[in-house]
């Protein structure tokens, strides 16, 4: 994120609020001088229509000067804020999933809601009180100096050693603020991550233990907090001390020279008007200083933040990093057969950090359509097969093709609608059931739907919902089975109608209805595509058209059910025991 050229395309409003409230200021630095002029016009019985007047008209032009540089000011910070947190969301939702997996969630979050707003109060309001402040001191001083030097030599020592002191509290308030935002980031992590994992941590009993820990990263967060209210309380008083200190020496000192007649009374009283005056903006400077620094670290961690690599080269000003297109040659002069659904040629790929390759060597094809069992030890590298497919990883050689295309030479966004996942787990979105079907096809119509709720078999569970469609889900899809969930995912994937359908089959034990509804689901679709399944059940293997047996990053072997028995110990093995829980029933 390039912070100058945020600046930059805000630059009208905060530029109009900076001259508002210079001419406020102007307006300010008048007063004491009408004021000066009131008096001498009371001293010298003249008429006090006009000088009252144009103060009164001073204060109003003051008064309207200060409310629109305020409104001009925080409507730039909120157009600042906006544009870089919908940059940060736009940089995130395309970010690689590795990238974006190192990252911890509740540290992106403060990055995103909190350090923005610090970055907003920085780049807008710290900016322009810093050069309001800056020019009101400026002109208070040279006014000051003009009333009368002497006066302002005096008041210089005694702010000037205020000032020293308010400086470093200033700087103190920084640093303070800084470790306070590292706590408040740490406690918000925290407290994301036990949220994250309530149920485990209700099963293994650690609400009371979990509870502790974030209470000691709030009471973290608490004590640097009472730190810069300490740091900035102290602030104030001690601009105050020397303005006392410099009120009672220009009073004593100025009224002994009033007295002789060498300084007249109207500028002893404009004087000391400006001393007052000048206190506040003195104040603000140094004020603004310390946010300023603050809104420093935050934009360093927004920046830091809007750095993540993305996919496709989003935001870097590349359309596309695909690669030229690498298809398959049909054999010359036979009739043109349709591509493969898939092909795996020489794919080698790592994860980073991984010292062996997480797949080494992997080739294969799969047809048009049919069912496609994937097996294998667990950390053999089944998911990565997936992530590879959809191209949220990219093989570090060899190539994936998908009906010929080599998907290094597809638009991201291309290759993701021809290929449904259905994970694991099977997030499923908030809101109603319809939401949730159509959430990668939002225009898909009554008909499509029922097809698809059809096809996952889920007819009778919709129409045994409340509201049917309509039905509104909780968080995380409650209110639906673990195999519900999951189908209800498949209809999802298949309104898109994909030429590949990825399954994670559920480890989870699901009732024999649920299995068996799964069954048949994936026996229908594989009619219409290919469908590739991790297989956790044996009734999976045994249904497939073939079997694909990965372990060690490595495939062992392929085959159907029987062929594998026969001559695969890996998968007998895992026939035996980890596809056991349905092995009774199937065999
Ligand atoms: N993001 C990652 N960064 C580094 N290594 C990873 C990452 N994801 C997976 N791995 C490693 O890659 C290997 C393959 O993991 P993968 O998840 O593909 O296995 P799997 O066969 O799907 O396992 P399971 O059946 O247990 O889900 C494992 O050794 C794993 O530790």
């Amino acid at each position: 994120m390039n912070i100058g050229a945020l600046v930059r395309r805000h630059r009208l409003l905060p530029g109009a609020g900076v001259l508002l409230g210079l001419g406020g200021t102007a307006a300010t630095l008048l007063q004491p001088l009408l004021i000066g002029d009131l008096i001498e016009a009371v001293a010298l019985d003249h008429s006090l229509t006009w000088p009252i007047l144009l103060i009164a008209g001073l204060f109003l032009l003051d008064a309207v000067l200060a409310a629109t540089h305020f409104y001009l000011i925080g409507r730039a910070g909120e157009n600042i804020v906006l544009d870089m947190r919908t940059t940060l969301t736009g940089r995130l939702l395309h970010s690689r999933i590795s990238a974006f997996h190192r990252l911890e969630h509740g540290d992106v979050f403060t990055r995103t809601v909190a350090d923005t707003s610090l970055a907003r109060v920085a780049l807008s309001s710290s900016v322009s009180q810093l050069v309001t402040s800056a020019l009101s001191t400026v002109g208070c001083v040279a006014v000051m100096a003009w009333i009368d030097w002497r006066l302002l030599l005096v008041t210089a020592g005694c702010l000037g050693a205020a000032s020293a002191v308010a400086l470093g509290l200033a700087r103190a308030v920084r640093t303070a603020a800084v470790a306070n935002r590292t706590d408040t980031s740490d406690f918000g992590s925290g407290l994301l991550r036990v949220l994250g994992a309530l149920t485990t941590v209700k099963a293994s009993r650690a609400e009371r233990r979990e509870a502790e820990r974030i209470g000691r990263l709030a009471d973290a967060a608490r004590v640097s907090g009472i730190r810069v209210t300490r740091l900035s309380a102290l602030l104030m008083p001690s601009m105050n001390v020397g303005t006392q200190v410099s009120l009672a020496v220009v009073i004593a000192w100025g009224m002994a020279r009033t007295a002789t007649g060498e300084l007249p009374i109207e500028d002893l009283t404009a004087f000391i008007m400006y001393l007052f005056y000048l206190v506040s903006p003195l104040v603000t400077l140094f004020l603004s200083l310390g946010e300023l620094q603050q809104g420093r670290a935050a934009i360093d961690r927004v920046k830091e933040l809007a750095e993540i690599e993305t996919e496709d080269g989003y935001g870097d000003g590349e359309t596309s990093r695909t690669r030229e297109a690498v298809t398959t040659a049909a054999p010359a002069g036979a009739a043109p057969e349709p591509p493969p659904a898939v092909e795996f040629e020489g794919v080698v790929f790592s994860h980073s950090g991984a010292e062996v390759p997480t797949l080494d060597g992997i080739s294969f094809t799969l047809p048009r359509t049919g069912v496609t069992a994937v097996v294998g030890p667990s950390g053999a590298g089944k998911t990565t097969l997936f992530q590879l497919i959809e191209r949220f990883h990219t093989p570090d050689r060899g190539s994936i093709r998908l009906a010929g295309t080599d998907t290094a030479a597809l638009p991201l966004d291309e290759l993701r609608s021809r290929i449904g996942l259905v994970e694991q787990e099977a997030p499923l979105m908030r809101g109603t059931v319809r939401e949730n079907l159509t959430y990668a096809r939002p225009d898909a119509d009554e008909a499509e739907i029922a097809e698809a709720v059809s096809a996952a078999h889920l007819t009778e569970v919709i129409a045994g919902l409340p509201a049917g469609l309509d039905t509104r889900l909780g968080e995380a899809g409650t209110g639906l089975s673990g195999g519900q969930r999951q189908r209800l995912a498949i209809a999802r994937a298949l309104l898109t109608r994909p030429e590949v359908l990825l399954l994670d089959e559920a480890t989870s034990h699901l009732d024999s209805d649920s299995e068996e509804a799964l069954r048949r689901a994936i026996a229908d679709i594989g009619t219409r595509c290919q469908v590739l399944t991790i297989a956790h059940r044996l009734t999976t293997t045994i249904d497939a058209d073939r079997i694909l047996v990965i372990e060690d990053g490595r495939l062992r072997a392929h085959g159907s059910h029987a062929e594998l028995m026969d001559r695969d110990a890996t998968y007998r093995r895992l026939a035996g025991r980890q596809l056991a829980p349905a092995a009774g029933a199937a065999s």
